[in-house]
């Protein structure tokens, strides 16, 4: 029998198959926590007298609440009380259970989908899940991994498996090679806009061509990581010599790694394998992209023309981000710039990012952050020399964390402001009440800093 990937995978993993009645019981290989919907799946586990399961097989970090500001003396500046009780929340459990946990002062620490993956904890062949929707990241080392809710947080704490009904297949197939200046941001959105935001529901997405074959591990997460942004709970890539230089050395590597490598090369779709859906998209038809609505399928080229919104929806989600059809992106003048988040905030980002800004100003009126996915990224760009250039043109170099990217933790926009950002949401208050959230690249946010408004790399040479 041939197979997809996902199947292989799914069927591996598989306790109890799933009937009329019931869902499969499905085994979890990694189970990543962290502070927003950990803290009531541990209180119901202390009611019930429940232990951790594996413990072993449970990681955790502090992202979302934790402030990407410090006092003077070097403590944490939360934005409120209730951060600070989130965070110290977690800490306890953890403690309590016996999990490794990358707390203040692990030199690991980072967005929980950042950190996995670096700490070399997500690998080929797993099921992965996390309280949270975008751990469909970790399908870029060709893994199972999906978001789950805090009851079922609850369900993996304590026995280490998942009630799961097994979900469609779609390919979503790219040929031909990207031209200059297409980023992997600008693949994904491309990609969304093209299915829509609710293309995937209900399937789980395998990214196959050759792009994605030459696309560095940081390139294939940006990518997997909006899958959800799709409807897709996972979407994954088959993993390949790049996936295993990028986790050979890393501390939860496994140890016989040669052996480990042989096993993963299985992990293919067999060549006569059937998918219940497959989408085909020129990959020379792509060109800089970044949102212009309320949803990430709100995609276009960024100097096309804004589309003419054709159904009430559309024209609300204009309205809210104050823009016409017709009108183009390069119009608009930008108030902030974040570079940062799970989607585009590791060191690949960071260095485009400094790249970008080598050399020139952010310009006047516009404030730009730029937060490193983790400690790690945040040391590595520090070691090169990232972050003085980014300050010398005038950004902010700040603490890992989820930051602006959801605004729970004292960084957000102010109303009405218009904000490029790197980060996976630009729904309506997403990064602040009343704030307007235009995603793109790193490139692309670094460009629009210096110009002050939306441009791409190409855009801002020809102004
Ligand atoms: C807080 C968490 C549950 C949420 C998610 O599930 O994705 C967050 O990470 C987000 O990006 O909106
Ligand atoms: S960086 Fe953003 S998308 Fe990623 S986990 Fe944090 S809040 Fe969610």
């Amino acid at each position: 029998m041939t197979s997809t990937l996902f199947d292989k995978i799914w069927d591996a993993h598989v306790v109890t198959p799933e009937s009329r009645a019931n869902p499969a019981t499905l085994y979890i290989d990694l189970h990543l926590i962290h502070e927003v919907t950990s803290p009531q799946a541990f209180t119901v586990l202390r009611e019930r007298g429940l232990s951790v399961r594996r413990p072993d097989r449970t990681l955790a970090t502090i992202d979302h609440s934790t402030p990407t500001l410090k006092t003077p003396d070097g403590n944490p500046l939360y934005v409120n009380a209730q951060a600070e009780t989130q965070v110290d929340t977690l800490l306890t459990n953890t403690a309590d259970h016996g999990i490794e946990t990358h707390g203040w002062e692990s030199d690991a620490r980072g967005v929980v989908h950042v950190m996995g993956p670096e700490l070399g904890a997500t690998q080929p062949g797993m099921t992965i899940v996390c309280g949270d929707s975008h751990t469909s990241t970790h399908g870029a080392f060709g893994a199972i991994a999906f978001g789950i809710g805090t009851t079922q947080v609850g369900h993996v704490l304590a026995t280490q498996c998942l009630l799961m009904r097994k979900p469609k297949t779609m390919a979503i197939e790219l040929s031909g090679e990207l031209a200059d200046g297409v980023t992997p941001k600008d693949v994904i959105l491309a990609i969304i806009a093209e299915i829509g935001v609710g293309g995937g529901t209900g399937y789980a997405l395998e990214y196959r061509g050759r792009v994605f074959e030459q696309m560095s591990m940081e390139g294939r997460m940006t990518v997997c990581n909006m899958s959800i942004e799709a409807g897709a709970r996972c979407g994954l890539i088959a993993p390949d010599e790049t996936t295993f230089e990028y986790l050979r050395g890393r501390p939860h590597a496994p140890d016989e790694f040669d052996a480990a490598v042989e096993r993963w090369r299985a992990l293919k779709t067999d060549a006569d394998a059937s998918f219940d859906k497959i989408v085909r998209i020129d990959a020379r038809t792509i060109r800089p992209m970044a949102t212009y609505g309320t949803h990430p399928g709100h995609a276009a080229p960024i100097d096309a023309p804004i589309p003419v919104a054709d159904n009430e929806a559309d024209a609300k989600a204009l309205d809210y981000m104050q823009l016409r059809s017709g009108e183009t992106l390069g119009q608009q003048s930008v108030d902030r710039v974040f570079v940062g988040s799970c989607t585009n905030g590791r060191l690949e980002d960071i260095r485009a990012t400094a790249q970008v800004l080598s050399g020139r100003n952010v310009a006047d009126g516009v404030r730009m952050i730029v937060v490193p996915g983790s400690e790690s990224v945040k040391a590595k760009a520090e070691a090169e020399g990232l972050d003085a250039i980014i300050r010398a043109a005038g950004a902010e170099w700040r603490e890992p964390g989820c930051s602006m990217c959801i605004a729970m933790n004292g960084d957000k926009a102010a109303p009405g402001e218009l904000v490029v950002s790197t980060s996976n949401r630009n729904f309506a208050g997403r990064q602040g009440p009343g704030a307007r959230t235009i995603l793109a690249s790193p490139e692309t946010a670094a460009a629009s800093a210096i110009a002050g408004r939306v441009v791409s790399v190409a855009g801002l040479r020809a102004v």
